[in-house]
């Protein structure tokens, strides 16, 4: 019954805060290991409960009693799922996480489902929004939902091609599939029959995300409030069709992994479990995602290799750690060891490095560390040998926000002309003066100089670029056309 199961997934949470090696004991000490209920369980789930990934089980005694023998290495494989709703092209840092999750679960020998919300975005999931959500074009929710997919498989072939090596266990099947090809297809009279007596009104008025939507001055929709009902029924047709028994999500789904979680039992009699990861937040607290706008995106087009791997270099000491455990798939003995060779060296930044390089790397491929690693060099550490070697891509994404010229390079061009083709210096004895005071350098070089001659090789980098810089912090890339070989020679 819907009641009895809310307060249980209470009593839960609450002994889970307990058990949760990420949360703090009053005063913001850490708990001992001793203070901790013991691990409740064996294999995956003692394993990601004790590195912090698995934040909750529905239901609660599911982590002791029916969980750790059904996800015991050598068992015969279950079925994960976790869904991610098209709103956007491309997906962020705050998925990576559940990921991370359904990666776990295949490389314990475990099958999973990744699950594009394709039907399921175009309403618009209430928990915890303080709006309703924008109407999601059909045709925007194909092509974000396409572009997911692609996110998704690239994730997967990415970490069994750089992250597995077979250890002995058989890495799990992923399948990636989309709710718009059920949802789109059921009939809405099937879909109430199906669900409607199952779900009770009572307890999806009881969500906390209901609530609060419903207590909001714009009140709540009814396609928000079925949104709980579509995903539960996406649980059954897996648990159906794939043979489904577990779904995961950031801590924010438990409500609706619960209404899941009612309605497969309910239909089916059989068991079958939610599991949460907890939610990454950013520095002011705000959960790291599309509504906050403060996503940092896993497509390139987005946020490139560099912006990526620069966001995970730059976190603090007092989160690295954990982190190291959440995204990758260091065994923790070795994220002890980094962490005490950084006590030793805290200049050298080991395990920000570290964890940036193994982020990219399952996101962007080893090609993708590449370029962030020679971006990093082109741009903090001045190095003009990186700097050659980029792509006009590359270089675009470092200045991102730079503008780009493309120029026709002819003979005599002088560093003035080039300042003022480029648009960079003010017109007339001003711009002049620039140069001469040692405002400019191109390709990090400081030139002083408005008339000197631009030389191939020194000023013209010899992928045709240039890297002209004003000021302390004013980038601009410029493109040389028609660089002919004659041209080289000169
Ligand atoms: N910051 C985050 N940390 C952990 N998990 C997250 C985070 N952001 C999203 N997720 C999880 O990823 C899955 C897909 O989320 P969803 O498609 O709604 O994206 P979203 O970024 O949460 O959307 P929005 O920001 O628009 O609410 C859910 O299980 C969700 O809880
Ligand atoms: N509701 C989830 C996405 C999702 C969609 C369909 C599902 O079956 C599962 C999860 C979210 O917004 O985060």
């Amino acid at each position: 019954m819907a009641a009895p199961a809310l307060r249980a997934g209470h009593r839960w949470l609450f002994g889970l805060r307990a058990a949760s090696p990420r949360l703090q004991a009053p005063g913001g000490r850490r708990q001992s290991h001793d203070q901790r209920p013991r691990a409740p369980a064996k294999g995956l789930l003692a394993a990601q409960l004790e590195r912090g990934l698995f934040q909750e089980i529905f239901p609660p005694q599911a982590a002791e009693e029916q969980l750790p023998g059904l996800l015991e290495a050598g068992r015969l494989p279950v079925t994960a799922y976790c869904g991610f709703d098209p709103t956007a092209d491309s997906l962020h840092v705050g998925h990576l996480l559940a990921v991370q999750g359904l990666l776990h679960f295949k490389r314990a020998g475990h099958n999973v489902v990744a699950l594009v919300g394709g039907a399921t975005a175009r309403l618009g999931d209430p928990s915890g929004r303080a709006e309703e959500r924008e109407v999601l074009p059909e045709e925007r929710a194909q092509e974000n939902a396409a572009s997911l997919r692609r996110g998704l498989q690239r994730l997967f072939d990415n970490h069994r091609e750089l992250f597995w090596s077979g250890e002995g266990t058989r890495l799990g099947r992923a399948a990636v599939l989309d709710n718009a090809s059920w949802l789109e297809r059921e009939s809405v009279v099937g879909f109430l029959c199906a669900v409607g007596g199952h779900l009770r009104m009572g307890t999806l008025l009881s969500r906390q995300s209901c609530k609060a939507r419903l207590s909001s001055p714009g009140g709540m929709g009814l396609a928000e409030f079925l949104y709980p009902a579509l995903q539960a029924y996406d649980f059954l047709h897996l648990h159906r069709h794939h043979g489904c028994r577990i779904q995961l999500g950031g801590a924010d789904q438990m409500g609706n992994i619960m209404s899941g979680h009612d309605l497969v039992s309910k239909v089916t009699g059989e068991d079958v479990f939610g599991i949460t990861v907890p939610l990454i937040t950013s520095t002011t607290g705000d959960k790291l995602g599309k509504s906050a706008g403060n996503a940092v995106w896993l497509n390139r087009n987005r946020t490139s290799p560099f912006e990526l791997y620069q966001y995970f270099v730059r976190q603090p000491d007092s989160a690295v750690k954990r982190y190291l455990k959440l995204f990758t798939f260091l065994p923790l003995p070795e994220i002890q060891h980094i962490m005490e060779m950084h006590a030793k060296e805290p200049e050298k930044w080991g395990p920000q490095k570290r964890l940036a390089a193994e982020v990219t790397k399952l996101v962007h491929g080893k090609a993708g560390l590449e370029s962030a690693k020679r971006c990093t060099r082109a741009l903090y550490y001045s190095d003009i040998a990186a700097l050659e070697t980029m792509s006009d891509q590359e270089l675009q994404e470092l200045f991102r926000e730079a503008p780009y010229v493309e120029l026709m390079l002819e003979p005599g061009t002088t560093v003035l002309d080039l300042c003022r083709k480029a648009n960079a210096i003010v017109d007339g004895p001003r711009g002049y003066r620039d140069i001469r005071s040692g405002g400019v350098s191109i390709n990090h070089i400081k030139v002083t100089d408005p008339d000197a001659v631009l030389v191939l090789g020194q000023h013209i980098l010899n992928n045709g670029l240039s890297l002209l810089r004003i000021g302390k912090r004013n980038y601009y890339v410029v493109k040389w056309l028609q660089l002919s070989h004659e041209e080289q020679k000169c």
